[in-house]
């Protein structure tokens, strides 16, 4: 099986084609489908036409013949960053090397960037620090979380959907502790905390199926118990409000390289509570957490507040990138965000079910409103195949093993026009396939996903 559409969404460039099949152009939305012009595709129109959000879409370096639905993995270039880039490199390091850690701001870049990240995940000012990886950062939190919980816990909880690294992580940590790990399944972690449990690690939405988990319900529960609850972020910040501070989350980490934009492997985000920051001890006491760092004591003071939560020294060009790409958020709330969000998640389905040939592909993202985060995945035989043949016509998602295919939907670029364009090529790419599965021996042929109840995806959206 192919797999070129599964770690980065494309190893070519996207829209490019293979050398023996050179990249369909993209119809425009409104052009005919075959058989007259598409209902869907003037919706579409109609749709971008009455915004919000459709002016935002300028702001980043996209090309008209891709459909890019891979957000969710590496959010878009914002045409804000290769500017900033340039004079970080020309004039703060080429002109005044060593002086831009106090003069242009570097040094305080981690609380400062934290401070821009906040209002987007529902954070005030000094609660949340950028730096390191999303890995690290899970490190830092469990550990923490860990130091901070009653002498006589004895687990930890871990999402037994979640993103492996979280996992990896939290059992490494969990074994330096001498603690146990317990994975369960985020809709049974109200049910299965006891007053033994020190945490839980939960992803807010899964980057497989792109369920939303209920923050403030889980948090609650995990409270109830005398537990912490630890967020991974990673896929919900940036795509819908998250209010950290509103539901009492105690922990919660994410990326910065998917809905916010900041680049391939951009610093991640630490958030601590502030009623628990004086408690929080790091595991990675790094120099730049001191009290003094340049002071070079010895011994180690832990700094106060957020400022606990860094380590060594930044990485400054990804941190800069990231923050010229939170430009991007002056003026826009996170709830228009989400209404875009959906509206589009809602239409994308709604055009799949018109166009794709019945029982090829199935939802397992769910239809409720309130359970789905910002990306639509479908189960479909084939999928490594299919999202191949998706980025060959300019339809740019990814697939994940065995059978997902992901398209993610950044509201800030995507159109609905995106969205129609994207259900056709794939309706086009489904029925070449059913019709080669018929000219095949139909019993040996692949066998077609059941749809769960007749359509791809049922419900009244609510
Ligand atoms: C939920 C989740 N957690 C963590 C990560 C990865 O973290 P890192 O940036 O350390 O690779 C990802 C994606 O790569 C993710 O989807
Ligand atoms: N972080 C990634 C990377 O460095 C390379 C390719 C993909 C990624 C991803 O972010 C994957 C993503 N977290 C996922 O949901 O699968």
């Amino acid at each position: 099986m192919s797999e070129s559409s599964e770690n980065t969404g494309a190893q070519r460039p996207e829209g490019a084609g293979s050398p023996e099949r050179p990249a369909a152009p993209r119809q425009p939305a409104g052009a005919s489908g075959g058989s007259g012009l598409r209902k869907e595709a003037a919706r579409a129109a109609e749709l971008d036409a009455a915004g919000p959000l459709t002016a935002t879409r300028d702001r980043f370096v996209l090309d008209e013949d891709t459909v890019y639905l891979d957000g969710n993995s590496l959010g878009a270039l914002p045409r804000s960053v290769p500017g900033r880039i340039a004079d970080v490199i020309t004039r703060e390091w080429g002109e005044l090397r060593i002086r831009s850690w106090t003069e242009s701001g570097w040094w305080t870049a981690p609380e400062r960037v934290g401070d821009r990240i906040a209002p987007i995940v529902g954070a005030a000012p000094g609660r949340v620090v950028v730096g390191d990886s999303t890995s690290v950062n899970i490190f830092k939190a469990v550990v923490g979380g860990i130091r901070m919980a009653g002498k006589g816990c004895t687990e930890i909880l871990v999402d037994a959907t979640t993103f492996p690294t979280d996992g990896y992580i939290a059992r490494s940590a969990a074994r330096m502790a001498g603690l146990a790990v317990r994975p369960v399944e985020p809709a049974r972690i109200a049910d299965e905390v006891t007053e033994r449990t020190a945490l839980a690690l939960v992803n807010h939405v899964d980057y497989r199926t792109g369920e939303l988990n209920d923050l403030p319900g889980i948090t609650a529960a995990l409270h109830s118990a005398g537990a912490l609850a630890v967020w991974d972020l990673c896929h919900s910040a940036g795509a819908l409000p998250v209010g950290l501070d509103a539901h009492g989350v105690d922990l919660a980490v994410g990326c910065t390289y998917k809905y916010l934009n900041g680049g391939p492997g951009s610093p991640a985000y630490l958030y601590i509570r502030e009623s628990l920051q004086e408690r929080f001890e790091s595991p990675l006491p790094g120099w730049n957490s001191h009290a003094d760092p340049f002071g070079m004591d010895p011994g180690y003071t832990p700094a106060g507040g957020i400022l606990r939560g860094r380590v060594g020294t930044p990485d400054i060009l990804s941190l800069l990138a990231l923050e010229a790409a939170l430009e991007i958020w002056d003026g826009v709330s996170i709830e228009e965000v989400r209404t875009k969000s959906l509206a589009l998640t809602d239409f994308f389905l709604e055009c799949v079910n018109e166009y794709a040939p019945p029982g090829r592909v199935r939802s397992v993202t769910p239809y409720e409103h309130r359970r789905r985060g910002s990306q639509v995945s479908l189960e479909s035989v084939g999928a490594g195949e299919v999202m191949e043949e998706l980025i060959r016509r300019g339809v740019v998602g990814d697939f994940r093993r065995p059978d997902v295919l992901r398209f993610g939907f950044t509201p800030l670029y995507t159109t609905f026009a995106d969205a129609e364009r994207a259900a056709w090529v794939l309706g086009e790419v489904l029925r070449e396939q059913a019709d080669r599965d018929t000219a095949a021996d139909a019993g040996t042929a692949t066998a077609a996903v059941p749809p769960a109840e007749g359509p791809v995806a049922g419900g009244d959206g609510g």
